[in-house]
C-alpha cells in the first residue's frame, strides 16, 4: 500500500458495475477504494462487474486499490478470487467473515465483521498473520441482531467495540461501517464523531460528499497537534529537570502520554 494503513481515514466503495463511479474514484480525495463485486452488485451484473474493475485496473491508481468478493461459499467467489489473483491491489475484503481466512491468495485480506457469529469470533480473525485490518458491516449485521436503528447506534456499540477491541490487540487496522443516508451531513459527521471516540482508524463511505468529512474527523486536528507539541515541550523541561512525572494542563502525564503525543505530532508532519 501507499498510504500507511493508519492513514485511511476514507476508504470508499465503488460498485463494480459502475464505470462513471470507478472512473471518478481515483481522484475524489479518498485514502483508499473499495471496487466492489459483492453487495452492491446484482447478481446478474456480477460478471460485467468483474469486467468493469478489470478495465479500471488496466492503468495504475494513485492511492490502495481494495476487491471486495463475494463471500466464499456464494456462486461467484471463485471467480471473484481468479480476477483478483490477475490484478494489482493492495488487498481483498472478504465478506461476512466468521472464521480466519483460508484464501488461497497473496494478498492482505480484509475481513468484514457483519455477522453475530464474526463479531465473537472477530479476536480469531484479527490474529490471522493474513489480516490487515477488520472492516464493520452494520447494515447486515443490525438484520442479522434485529437491532432498531438509532442515530446512537445503540443496539450495535457492543459488536463495535468488540470489532475495534479485536484489531487493536492485534495490531491490524479497525475501519467503521458505512452511513447510509448521503444526503445527511451532520448524521455523518455525529458517526464519525462516534466512530473515532470508540477507537476506528477510520470510516468506509459510499458518496464523494462523505470523503472529506470522514479525512477531517480522522484526521489529525490542528489543536489537538498543537497541544500535543505542547505536552511535549512540558515533558522534556521536567525531564531535563530530573523529574521522572510532570503535570499538563493540570493532569499527570506519563510515558504513554508523551508516546501519543509524539505519535500524533509525527502524523502532523513532525
Ligand atoms: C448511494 C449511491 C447509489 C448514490 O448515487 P447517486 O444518487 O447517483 O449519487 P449522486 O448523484 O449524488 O452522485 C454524484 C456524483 O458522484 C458520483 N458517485 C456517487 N457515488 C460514488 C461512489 N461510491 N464512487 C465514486 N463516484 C460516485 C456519481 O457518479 C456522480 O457523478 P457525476 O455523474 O459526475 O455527477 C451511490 O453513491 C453509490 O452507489 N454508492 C456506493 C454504494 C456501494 O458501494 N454499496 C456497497 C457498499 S456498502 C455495504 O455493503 C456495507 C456493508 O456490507 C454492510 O453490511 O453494512
Ligand atoms: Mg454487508
Amino acid at each position: 500500500m501507499t498510504a500507511k494503513p493508519r492513514h485511511l481515514r476514507s476508504v470508499l466503495y465503488v460498485p463494480g458495475d459502475n464505470p462513471r463511479a470507478l472512473d471518478k474514484a481515483r481522484t475524489l480525495g479518498a485514502d483508499a477504494v473499495i471496487l466492489d463485486l459483492e453487495d452492491a452488485v446484482a447478481p446478474e451484473h456480477k460478471a460485467a462487474a468483474r469486467e468493469g474493475v478489470r478495465a479500471a485496473l488496466a492503468s495504475p491508481w494513485p492511492i490502495p486499490v481494495l476487491l471486495r468478493v463475494n463471500a466464499p461459499g456464494t456462486p461467484w467467489h471463485a471467480d471473484d478470487l481468479a480476477l483478483a489473483r490477475t490484478l494489482l491491489l493492495a488487498g481483498v475484503v472478504l465478506p461476512k467473515g466468521e472464521a480466519p481466512p483460508s484464501l488461497d491468495l497473496p494478498l492482505p485480506v480484509w475481513t468484514m465483521i457483519e455477522t453475530p457469529l464474526g463479531v465473537l469470533n472477530a479476536p480469531a480473525i484479527a490474529a490471522a498473520p493474513a489480516v490487515a485490518g477488520l472492516i464493520a458491516g452494520t447494515n447486515d449485521l443490525a438484520r442479522a441482531l434485529r437491532t432498531r436503528p438509532h442515530p446512537s447506534r445503540e443496539g450495535l456499540l457492543h459488536a463495535l467495540s468488540a470489532v475495534v477491541l479485536a484489531a487493536r490487540a492485534h495490531g491490524k487496522v479497525p475501519l467503521d461501517a458505512v452511513f447510509n443516508n448521503v444526503r445527511d451531513p451532520d448524521g455523518f459527521a455525529q458517526e464519525c464523531e462516534q466512530g473515532r471516540t470508540l477507537g476506528f482508524a477510520g470510516k468506509t463511505v459510499i458518496h464523494p460528499s462523505q470523503i472529506d468529512p470522514a479525512n477531517a474527523a480522522y484526521g489529525v486536528r490542528p489543536e489537538a497537534a498543537q497541544r500535543a507539541r505542547a505536552l511535549l515541550a512540558t515533558w522534556d523541561a521536567a525531564r531535563a529537570a530530573g523529574q521522572s512525572i510532570a503535570t499538563f494542563e493540570g493532569a499527570l502525564i506519563e510515558q504513554m502520554h508523551v508516546d501519543e503525543a509524539r505519535e500524533l505530532a509525527e502524523e502532523d508532519g513532525g
